[in-house]
C-alpha cells in the first residue's frame, strides 16, 4: 500500500543537509515526493495509508555497516576479555555448535532486534550465512551479505559458498560481497585470490582490518608492513572494499585508504569492549576518508541498537580529541545512513530523496525524553533511545510499527531463542 507521511519533521541528510517540515508520498516502494503540502485526489485517499507525522522525526533509515547477525545468539557468552583470548578461546569452539537452524533464529533475533531501534540494511559476514539471507527474505530488511572466509581445509569450500549465496542470494534487497575474515585468518595468497573473485563477480569486500595492536604487530612480523598496505599490495583495494574497525592505521594508511576509497566502519562499542581503544575517525574524515558505522556483533557490542552506537561514536571522538566540536550530530547521522550506503556502492538509499527507496524511520519526537526539540538532529543522535521509533519502513513496507513487528512471530522467536540457549549452555 502506498504512504502519505502528514506533517513531518523531515533529516533528510541529502548532500545540504535539509532538515524540512513537511509530507513525504512513498509509491511502489519509492520516494515519489517530498513537499510542504501534499493532498490526494479523492479516489487516491482511500487506497493511501495516510500516517500523521506532526509529532513524527523522519528520516533514512540506519544502516547498521558492520555485523555478525548470525552471532546474536552468543549475546552475553563471553564478555570482558580481549579480542584474541575471546575470539580463538571462546567464540571460536562455540561456533562449532551453531547449526543452521541456529544461525537462521539467531539471524532473526538480530533483525527484530535491529527493525525495531530503526535499521533497515545492515552489513553481515558469517557461516551460515544462506540462512541469514533466508531471514533476511522472510522479515523484508535489506542486506549487504559475506560467507566469512579463513585459510584451512575449509577454504574453497566457503568461496564455493559464496558464489552460491550470489547465484541464489542476489535482488533489489540483497547484495553479496566476498568477506575474508582478517589478514591473520587468511593467507596472503587467498587475500589475493579474492580481490580477483571481487572484480570478476563485479562485486565488494569486507574485512576486518587493524583491529588490535596485536594484528598490526603479527602483521609487521610476518609481512614488514601494516595490514592496510597488504590488503592494499594484495589487491582488496581495487574492488569497493568495507574495512571494519581501522582502528590502528597510520597517517600513511590513512593516505592509502583515501586513495583507494576504501570506507572505513566505526566500532566504538566493540573497540571499547574489546580493550582494543578507538579508531582516528576524525583523522581518517579529514583526510576524505567515508566512515560509516556498525555495531558488531551482539557477542561483542553487546546489542545492534544503532541509535547507541551514534551516541557512543560520536562522544568518544570529542573525547579522544579533546575537540567537542568535531562529529557533530549531523555528521553522525549521515555516517549512519549516506556514507554507510555510498560505502557499498548502493545509490537508492540512506537520504530521504524523491526517487530514492522508502527506506525510512519515523521517531517519536514527543516522548518524554525527546523533549524540548530546539534541534530534531541533536536529539536523534544524542538523546533518543529504541523506545522512540514509531515505525521503520522498507521499500514502502512497514515492518515495524507502534510495538508491533509485522514480519516477525516475536512469541515463536523467543520460545526458539530460549531452547536453542538451553542447548547451548548445555553443549559448551
Ligand atoms: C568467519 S565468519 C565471521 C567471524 O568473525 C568473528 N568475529 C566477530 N566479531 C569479530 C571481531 O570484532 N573481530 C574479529 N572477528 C570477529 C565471528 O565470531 C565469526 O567467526
Ligand atoms: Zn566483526
Amino acid at each position: 500500500m502506498d504512504i502519505l507521511i502528514k506533517n513531518a519533521t523531515i533529516i533528510t541528510c541529502n548532500a545540504q543537509n535539509e532538515v524540512l517540515k513537511g509530507d513525504i508520498l512513498i509509491r511502489s516502494g519509492k520516494i515519489a515526493r517530498i513537499a510542504e503540502n501534499i493532498d490526494l485526489p479523492v479516489y487516491e485517499a482511500s487506497s493511501v495509508k495516510i500516517i500523521e507525522g506532526k509529532n513524527l522525526i523522519a528520516l533514512p533509515g540506519l544502516i547498521n555497516a558492520h555485523t555478525h547477525c548470525g552471532q546474536t545468539v552468543l549475546r552475553s557468552f563471553a564478555d570482558d576479555m580481549p579480542l584474541y583470548e575471546w575470539l580463538f578461546e571462546k567464540i571460536f569452539p562455540a561456533e562449532e555448535k551453531l547449526t543452521k537452524e541456529i544461525v537462521y533464529f539467531s539471524s532473526l533475533l538480530g533483525i527484530a532486534e535491529m527493525l525495531k531501534s530503526g535499521t533497515t540494511m545492515f552489513y553481515d559476514m558469517y557461516f551460515h550465512e544462506d540462512m541469514t539471507a533466508k531471514a533476511v527474505q522472510a522479515t523484508g530488511i535489506k542486506a549487504v551479505l559475506s560467507r566469512g572466509l579463513q585459510t584451512d581445509e575449509k577454504e574453497s569450500l566457503r568461496l564455493d559458498e559464496t558464489r552460491e549465496l550470489i547465484y541464489n542470494y542476489s535482488s533489489d534487497r540483497i547484495k553479496v560481497f566476498f568477506g575474508p575474515h582478517s589478514i591473520y585468518t587468511c593467507s596472503y595468497e587467498l587475500l589475493e585470490k579474492v580481490a580477483r573473485l571481487a572484480q570478476e563477480f563485479k562485486t565488494g569486500v569486507m574485512i576486518h582490518l587493524s583491529e588490535s595492536e596485536n594484528e598490526v604487530n603479527t602483521c609487521y612480523e610476518r609481512y614488514d608492513m601494516s595490514p592496510v598496505k597488504l590488503c592494499n599490495q594484495a589487491g582488496l583495494f581495487d574492488t569497493v572494499c568495507i574495512a571494519a574497525h581501522c582502528v590502528y592505521v597510520d597517517d600513511e594508511d590513512i593516505e592509502i585508504m583515501a586513495e583507494k576509497d576504501v570506507s572505513c566502519v566505526y566500532n566504538p562499542t566493540s573497540n571499547l569492549k574489546l580493550g582494543n581503544g578507538f579508531a582516528p575517525v576524525y583523522s581518517m574524515i579529514s583526510s576524505g576518508v567515508n566512515v560509516a558505522i556498525g555495531t558488531d556483533s551482539a557477542a561483542s557490542n553487546n546489542n545492534l541498537n544503532m541509535l547507541e552506537e551514534m551516541h557512543i561514536a560520536s562522544l568518544l571522538e570529542k573525547g579522544v580529541y579533546r575537540l567537542p566540536d568535531i562529529l557533530n550530530a549531523r555528521q553522525i547521522l549521515k555516517m549512519a545512513t549516506a556514507n554507510a550506503a555510498m560505502a557499498a556502492g548502493i545509490n537508492n538509499t540512506g537520504v530521504i530523496q524523491e526517487g530514492f527507496c522508502a527506506d525510512i524511520v519515523l521517531l517519536k519526537a514527543d516522548d518524554i525524553n525527546m523533549l524540548p526539540c530546539y534541534n530534531p538532529v541533536s536529539n536523534v543522535v544524542y538523546s533518543s533511545n529504541p523506545s522512540n521509533v514509531y515505525a521503520t519502513i522498507v521499500d514502502g513496507q512497514i515492518l515495524y510499527m507502534d510495538g508491533k513487528l509485522f514480519t516477525v512471530d516475536e512469541e515463536a522467536l523467543v520460545k526458539e531463542i530460549k531452547s536453542i540457549e538451553k542447548y547451548l549452555k548445555e553443549g559448551i
